[in-house]
């Protein structure tokens, strides 16, 4: 088993076989990059590794530019520095603690596009909104639907989130007011980051989504319920949905992932620019809490279309990719009722509201909320990774 030496708690989300990497500051000086192990910041910037002078910047998007073999490179150089006793003396010195940092928005976002790729979410989601219909809509099965979210309202965990204000209609069929969101909630996704961008007209298989993906974050797709109801019609999701999107500081690169890969079953067999290579399904289980208790624990490994398949669609009309495009999973919910993702779905609506440990009871969020995202999936060597948090609370409407 591999072991560094740098001492790394049992527990600790970030083992060697992770390395994370996030954008660190320290008081008073510029962001750079860093990587995360156990309980310090690995100030990468300044050790002996290819491509360094990326890492002296504010945002990875240098580094994830450069594609798949120099992110090989360098984690490869990376675990020997710091497994490697004869490094010890050259590399301690750039370790700094975690709790004495900042950490920013890892990266630039390019384009943002949410996707919808949970069965049980999408199934309870269509239960509650068009109770009328078939939950699944007919085109369900064969394409992974999404949107384009709002890239510049993304902001990286820490972030206050104000309730938004918008139009809504109260039930019972009176007209439309104005005025806070009054179903505030949230949706527990897992994000990848484009690293290698494409050629406008040129389709990227999902075959090559390793080449182009530089890794994952966790997603709080922050969502206004009443906003939403009433305005996306029949165009999707807009304003209640785009005031704030938050993502956790470290991206796990998707070489620390090869061992938490699935495939999910999927029936009827899509077309086949869906199906290309392999799949990379995630068995990832995250942990949604409400001001500190667990309301659930969304598992990713149940989606229904995967990652690589949502980035054939994506791409399939010949949309080019730039460095720092994120796409989300979707909210993931799992078939039982402690692993749904949002809370429309874990009070149906708000008509079965959660009773919190606190005595407290919610159907959506209030103000001075804060919900917290953490996950972990398998490692090499069995080992268990973590994400870090995606944390976020709500501040009343300004
Ligand atoms: O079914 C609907 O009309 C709406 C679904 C969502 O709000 C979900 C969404 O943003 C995509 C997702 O996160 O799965
Ligand atoms: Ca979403
Ligand atoms: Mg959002």
């Amino acid at each position: 088993m591999t072991r560094s030496w740098v001492p790394v708690p049992d527990d600790s989300d970030f083992p060697v076989h992770n390395l994370p990497y996030g954008v660190f500051s320290r008081a008073g000086d510029q962001p750079r990059a860093g990587v995360a192990l156990g309980d310090f910041v690995v100030d990468v910037s300044r050790l002996d590794l290819p491509h360094a002078a990326d890492f002296a910047t504010t945002t990875l998007n240098a580094f994830m530019a450069r594609g798949s073999g120099a992110w090989r490179a360098v984690r490869s150089r990376l675990t020997e520095l710091l497994t490697d006793q004869t490094h010890r003396h050259s590399v301690a010195p750039h370790l700094i603690p975690r709790a004495e940092v900042a950490l920013h928005l890892p990266f630039e976002v390019a384009d943002y596009v949410d996707f919808y790729a949970s069965e049980h979410h999408a199934t309870n989601l269509g239960r509650i909104f068009r109770p009328a219909q078939e939950p699944l809509t007919a085109n369900w099965k064969h394409l992974p639907i999404g949107y384009h979210g709002r890239a510049g309202t993304v902001v990286v965990s820490g972030t206050p989130v104000v309730r938004p204000r918008g139009q809504h209609r109260a039930a019972g069929g009176a007209g439309p007011s104005f005025g806070p969101s009054q179903r505030l909630d949230i949706e527990a996704e897992v994000g990848f980051v484009v690293g290698t961008p494409s050629a406008l007209g040129a389709p990227v298989p999902g075959s090559a989504f390793a080449d182009h993906v530089f890794g994952v974050v966790l997603v709080n797709d922050w969502s206004a319920r009443d906003i939403q109801a009433w305005e996306y019609v029949p165009l999707g999701p807009f304003l209640g949905k785009s005031f704030a999107t938050s993502v956790s500081p470290w991206v796990v690169p998707l070489d620390a992932l090869a061992a938490a890969r699935v495939t999910p079953h999927q029936e009827p067999t899509p077309l086949p620019y869906l199906t290309e290579g392999r799949r990379w399904g995630l068995d990832i289980t995250m942990e949604v809490r409400l001001n500190g208790h667990v309301i659930s624990r969304p598992p990713y490994g149940t989606a229904y279309w995967t990652p690589d398949q949502q980035l054939a669609h994506m791409t399939a009309n010949g949309a080019s990719l730039r460095t720092g495009d994120l796409y989300a999973s979707g909210t993931i919910s799992g078939p039982r009722r402690d692993q749904r993702g949002s809370l429309i779905e874990l009070t149906w609506n708000g008509s079965e509201p959660l009773d919190l440990p606190d005595g407290s009871r919610r159907a959506f969020l209030l103000d001075g909320d804060t919900v917290t995202i953490s996950a972990v999936a398998r490692g090499a060597d069995g080992t268990r990774l973590g994400f870090g948090d995606v944390t976020g609370t709500i501040q009343p409407a300004g």
